[in-house]
Order: C-alpha cells, then structure tokens, then sequence
C-alpha cells in the first residue's frame, strides 16, 4: 500500500498521525532496508510492502485491542520490531521490552530506537523460556505481543508467564486461527488464559487473510512454565 494509502487508513480506522510519526515510518523503512543488507532482518523490502505486512498489519492490532489504556508491553520474538514498534509510534506513551533469541536484531533494534528517537524501548537478547521464569519479568506486564513466532500452543507458553493477572496477550496470525487456536484450547487454559476476541480483517491490497486474538489472563501461570528453552517447541501442551 502506498504511503498516503496507510495514512488514510489509519485516519478512518480513529488513528490520524502527525507529520513527525510519519517520518519515524518512513526512517523505519530506510533503516530496515539498509540494515538488511548486512544482517537477515526481513523477506520484504519493498516500500509498499513493508508498509503494508509490517507496519498497517502491527498497527492492526490496535482497531480491536485498545493500546491507549495500558502502560506496559512486552513483545516476544520481535525480530525487526513487528508488531511493537510500529505500535510504539502510533501510542508514544507506551514502555516497550522487546525479547529476541537473535543478538543481531536486538542491536538492529537499539540503533532503530535511537534514530527514531523512541523513548522507553527496552530490547533484550535471550529466549522467552528463559526470560519468562525471571522475577523481573515474570507477570509484569499490561499486555504481550507476538506475530510469526511459533504456533499458537507453543507461543501462548512462550508468552503467557509475562502478562499480570489481569493483562492480556494479543497475538496476530494468519487465516489458519481459529485451527491453531483450537489447538491451543488446553495450553492457554492451563496458562491462566481464556480467549476474549477473535478478529478478522484483510490487507487492504494483498487481500491476505490476518486474525487477532485477544486472551485476557485472570490466573496466574503454575510455576512449572515456561519449561526450559526448547521444550515448548519439542513437547507443546496438548
Ligand atoms: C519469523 S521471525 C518474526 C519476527 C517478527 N515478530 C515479525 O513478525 O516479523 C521470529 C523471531 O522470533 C525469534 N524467536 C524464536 N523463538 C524464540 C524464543 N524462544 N525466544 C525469543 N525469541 C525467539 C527469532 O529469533 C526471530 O527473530
């Protein structure tokens, strides 16, 4: 989608942005493409479409799940940013912790945060497993985010541990959400989840399919989990 496209789009959905949030997208993109020559940060890189399946399909979460009432986020397995920096520019106000396994993108993310001028955006290299059992992250958090991390029964794991009882995890997803969430049924109940929204929508000019599910947490995960790194992946809850 062409800029003045995802602009517009925002503007309809509630969401018009200023001249200096429009800038930090468009140094985004610079910065992904020229960092992406030296390190593997992302498949696409044309303009239009980065504006598109990155920052209109991060930001998407926010038409259903309401960014402006919750003061922390943490993202796991962010990769390049997506979808908590995009979202991160559009609520300022937001302290961010984002958790990658790959050491190369968190540096990528430092440099980002600093370029763009993002305020109390906190990149850690490590796995979620091994973050998740920490005390200082542990049920800290307001919300958390995934995209293009792992299926839904291995993420809802990775994921869950972070959120406050109370918080929520947002996750987006492709067409196949509501098989994977099926799957997922017994993890995210044993995790001290339950499913409170499901949402469709499509790209508005790849037409693709793209779900967001909320799941509110109002019990605290057992201290069992997450299991030690790997496991999740090896040995999903079923
Ligand atoms: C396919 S990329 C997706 C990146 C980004 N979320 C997006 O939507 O473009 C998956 C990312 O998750 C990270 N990752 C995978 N398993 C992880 C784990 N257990 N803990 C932390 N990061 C993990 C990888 O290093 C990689 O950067």
């Amino acid at each position: 989608m062409e800029i003045v496209q995802f602009e517009q789009e925002l503007k309809d959905r509630g969401f018009p942005i200023r001249p200096e949030q429009a800038k930090q997208y468009e140094r985004y993109y610079e910065l992904l493409v020229e960092w992406n020559e030296k390190i593997n940060l992302t498949a696409i890189t044309d303009r239009e479409e980065v504006y598109e399946k990155h920052f209109y399909d991060s930001v998407a979460a926010a038409f259903f799940f309401d960014f402006g009432k919750v003061d922390t986020l943490i993202d796991i397995g962010a990769g390049a940013g997506f979808p908590s920096l995009p979202i991160k520019i559009l609520f300022p106000h937001l302290k961010i912790t984002i958790i990658d396994s790959l050491n190369k993108r968190i540096s990528f993310l430092r440099l980002l945060c600093d370029e763009l001028g993002l305020q109390d955006v906190t990149p850690l290299h490590g796995r979620a497993e091994d973050f998740g059992v920490k005390p200082e992250h542990r049920e800290r958090y307001d919300v958390v985010t995934a995209r293009a991390v792992a299926r839904l029964n291995v993420l809802a794991e990775y994921c869950m541990p972070f959120a406050k009882v109370g918080g929520d995890f947002v996750v987006l997803k492709g067409s196949h959400a509501s098989s994977e969430l099926n799957e997922a049924k017994k993890a995210i109940k044993t995790l001290g989840g339950k499913t409170e929204q499901v949402e469709s929508l499509q790209l508005p000019t790849d037409q693709a399919e793209r779900s967001i599910i909320a799941i509110h947490k109002f019990a605290p995960t057992p201290k069992g989990y997450p299991r030690k790194a790997g496991l999740p992946t090896k040995k999903p809850i079923v």
